[in-house]
């Protein structure tokens, strides 16, 4: 088989470098790194495949790789990538659904677990030495088992979710998406205890509000203060998605105004967040750096993934995972 050309754009594996550089010539060039980014410029040119993640690639990108057949990204998440254009030029776009759910889930439910207990807050009042007495009314938490689960976002990760919500913490789930699910087919398991609910039902009743969604020019800004003005007072909002479906300044307001008692937050419209941002340090606000699939196992599951997507496209065989870049 024809060598081609590789250009890794942000580290993996020992193990799926080698993969790749068995049956081709691999670059390994992160251009978010000053000291390799002029050989990314050089390698893009000449590349076949590109594999890697959290890097835009844009229009201005791909109109400097002539030759690109395929990205393989390192990520469920698509909103990085100029779809129309890799629609346009007939580039294959892969990603990484399905491998990573329970470890999102796991993620989201630890927020969850973190804004209703005050974890963060109590831990810190411990480790700063101010736990000087038994604490009071003012300090307690507030139960998760039991309360309504909203999910905005019911995909691979939002089902996950529901299963935990439902079957381990005994919570009513409701959900809400351009149309119902068929739980029959796709998740058995949550049949009469995952109900699809008009979208200001569901705000007026969850106790929890978790959005699971994808950025797309559909979900851009899609919880803005119309969503939170609709929330239960003392809601509590989780984000796991992406941060841009959320306006930051109406979640800020909400969490002002006491209609919302805490966010839990994994991402966010600026990554990494700005110094300057009011979520960094808000009392209310239990923030994350991105960590939903950060884990070990998880993280090579999905470089794994990504590598076989990429060589078997290279190989002209079909890959395990490609996104319908005409759906965007
Ligand atoms: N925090 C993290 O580390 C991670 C975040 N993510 C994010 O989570 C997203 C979801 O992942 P999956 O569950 O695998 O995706 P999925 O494609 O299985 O599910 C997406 C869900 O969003 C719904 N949706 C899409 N557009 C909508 C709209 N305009 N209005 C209402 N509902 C809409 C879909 O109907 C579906 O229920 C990813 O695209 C990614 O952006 C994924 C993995 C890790
Ligand atoms: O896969 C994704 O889309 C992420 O955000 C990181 O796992």
């Amino acid at each position: 088989m024809t060598r081609k050309n590789i250009l890794v754009f942000r580290e993996l594996p020992d193990d799926q470098l080698a993969r790749l550089q068995a049956a081709h010539e691999v670059t390994v060039a992160n251009p978010r790194i000053d000291a390799q980014r002029a050989s990314f410029d050089a390698a893009l040119p000449l590349a076949h495949g590109l594999i890697g993640s959290s890097f835009p690639i844009d229009d201005a990108l791909l109109a400097r790789a002539p030759l690109l057949e395929v990205v393989s990204s390192v990520s469920v998440g698509v909103d990085n990538y100029a779809l129309a254009a890799l629609h346009a030029r007939d580039i294959l776009l892969c990603h990484t659904p399905g491998v990573l759910d329970e470890t999102v889930a796991d993620t989201v439910f630890a927020l969850l677990m973190a804004t209703s207990r005050r974890v963060v807050e109590l831990s810190n009042l411990v480790r700063e030495g101010r736990w000087t007495k038994n604490i009071g009314e003012d300090l307690f938490g507030f139960d998760v088992h039991g309360k309504t689960l909203g999910l905005l976002g019911f995909g691979r990760i939002g089902q996950a979710i529901a299963r935990r919500a439902s079957l381990g913490f005994g919570m009513p789930v409701l959900y809400h998406t351009r149309r119902p699910v068929d739980l029959a087919a796709q998740a058995p398991e949550l049949q009469g205890r995952a109900l699809f609910t008009a979208r200001d039902e569901l705000l007026a009743r969850a106790d929890f509000v978790v959005a699971m969604l994808p950025l797309s020019d559909s979900t851009r800004d899609m919880i803005d203060a119309s969503v939170f003005d609709a929330m239960k007072s003392g809601a509590i909002f989780i984000n796991g998605g992406r941060g841009a479906t959320v306006r930051e300044d109406a979640l800020l307001a909400a969490l002002e105004s006491g209609r919302l008692r805490a966010a839990g937050l994994d991402v966010f419209a600026t990554e990494p967040l700005p110094d300057e941002s009011p979520l960094r340090t808000h009392p209310r606000v239990t923030p994350l750096p991105h960590i939903g699939s950060a884990t070990h196992e998880t993280r090579h599951a999905m470089a794994e993934l990504a590598t076989t997507n990429l060589l078997r496209a290279l190989a002209g065989e079909r890959p395990l995972a490609v996104y319908d870049t005409a759906s965007a």
